[in-house]
């Protein structure tokens, strides 16, 4: 079927003008078939009211739960959360039960996602199998199953060795490894960054467990040639050693989550799980050292780190209380609101860093709408204000910090290779 959208204005990713424009795109061959004024009939027209159309943001780092969490949350869940948030594609970790170390576990995963047809899920496969840090998985079966990348995020790998080895393998099949930095040596379980941890009689979290095991990674990543990809960084050190590794030509590339880049541990108010998340939220000097490096492209992409977890569990005592929190039905509004309104970044940055840097970094598809390419958009609302209200998401996952926060830039529309994957009341 041929779909044709009006109403909207184009984003222009090279100047940030915006135009308004129609385009049409057909769900069989998944394409964006024309972009321009009074395109020919189409089989349906989604009128818009003057939404900003972007191509559909990419996160290369959720957790979608499936197998074993249900109760968090579900591929389907995830994938629909995902699609109101203005994705059309998610990269899912293997932090399930049990974690997808297998190719039958990659495969399941692909199935459940075409099923629930909502935006795209991408796996990435444990780089150990099960996750226990003590052996390798077969990335070559992996990468044959679909797996985009590898990880045992979650957990760091402590044995350089055998991170060294996987670096090996991985450079051979260009498989990017995606890295949680965390040296348990140093880590001890610290639920809190010092500052907030001190104020309020909790564990430490060292930054040097993040930055140490990163330094480790680099310094493998340029021996053997691999790519490198750091999960969530959030100390001023582990920017500055990314920054030194890309000035080496090192193949790294770094994500940054919309927490790390919104809040410290100064927003830290009380003992509460609502803001325990790993890594922690660290010093302001830390948050500041991370939008620096974001805006300077040190760390290239926001990634959300989508990581729910039930009401029940985030109600334990801050000890027994998981890590986490969502992120992907408000990241778009709330870096809209606070980094683009009030001119720290433009528009076009932004979506370069949600939608067309993802696409280069792990070579998938999609990232920038064009005649030809895939018809994967979204559009969002710049000039409604909502309050953030999580008993609306649809994510299983309500744990967020920015429950109350005022934002605007919530996606109406999104269309994954031309079919209608997330749809609001407003559009008719
Ligand atoms: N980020 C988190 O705090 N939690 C993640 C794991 C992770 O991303 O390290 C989770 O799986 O819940
Ligand atoms: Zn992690
Ligand atoms: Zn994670």
């Amino acid at each position: 079927m041929k779909r044709k959208i009006t109403g909207g204005r184009l984003l222009n990713l090279t100047d940030g003008s915006l135009t308004k424009t129609e385009i049409l795109v057909d769900d069989v061959s998944g394409v964006v078939l024309a972009i321009g004024d009074d395109l020919p009939v189409a089989d349906e027209v989604i009128s818009l009211q003057g939404e900003v159309l972007l191509p559909g943001f990419i996160d290369l780092h959720v957790h979608l739960r499936e197998p074993g969490f249900e109760h968090k949350e579900t591929i389907q869940s995830g994938a629909r959360a995902a699609a109101a948030g203005g994705f059309t594609k998610v990269a899912c970790m293997p932090n399930t039960n049990p974690p997808l170390d297998t190719p039958e576990l990659v495969r399941y995963v692909r199935k459940k996602a075409i099923d629930a047809g909502a935006a795209g899920v991408l796996p990435i496969a444990c780089i150990t199998k099960n996750e226990a840090g003590e052996s390798l998985t077969d990335f070559a079966a992996l990468k044959a199953a679909g797996a985009i990348a590898l990880s045992d995020d979650g957990k760091g790998v402590q044995d350089g060795g055998l991170m060294r080895e996987a670096f090996v393998q991985a450079q051979k099949l260009s498989l990017p490894i995606s890295i949680h930095a965390e040296d348990e040596s140093i880590a001890r379980d610290g639920v809190f960054n010092e500052g907030a941890a001190l104020r309020l009689g909790v564990s430490i979290q060292h930054g040097e467990s993040e930055s140490a095991m990163i330094a480790r990674d680099i310094l493998l990543a340029e021996q053997t040639g691999a790519h490198l990809h750091v999960c969530h960084v959030s100390v001023e050190p582990a920017v500055a050693l990314i920054r030194w590794a890309k000035q080496r030509g090192v193949h790294v590339t770094a994500e940054v989550t919309p927490h790390h880049l919104l809040l410290s541990e100064a927003s830290i108010d009380r003992a509460d799980p609502v803001y325990k998340v790993n890594p922690p939220l660290r010093s302001e000097t830390d948050r500041q050292a991370c939008l620096a490096g974001f805006l300077d492209g040190t760390l290239d992409v926001v990634a959300t780190d989508h990581a729910p977890h039930s009401a029940e569990e985030k109600a334990r005592p801050l000890s027994a209380a998981p890590f986490g929190m969502v992120g992907i039905e408000t990241v778009f509004p709330l870096l809209y609101t606070h980094l683009v309104e009030p001119g720290l970044m433009s528009l076009q940055e932004l979506v370069l860093r949600m939608s067309t840097k993802p696409a280069l970094a792990f070579g998938l598809s999609g990232g920038v709408i064009r005649v030809g390419g895939p018809a994967d958009i979204t559009a969002v609302d710049v000039d409604t204000t909502h309050t953030i209200d999580p008993t609306k998401f649809l994510s299983k996952g309500t744990n967020t910090p920015f429950a109350g926060w005022q934002a605007r830039g919530f996606s109406n529309l999104t269309l994954l290779q031309g079919k209608v994957i997330y749809q609001s009341r407003e559009v008719k």
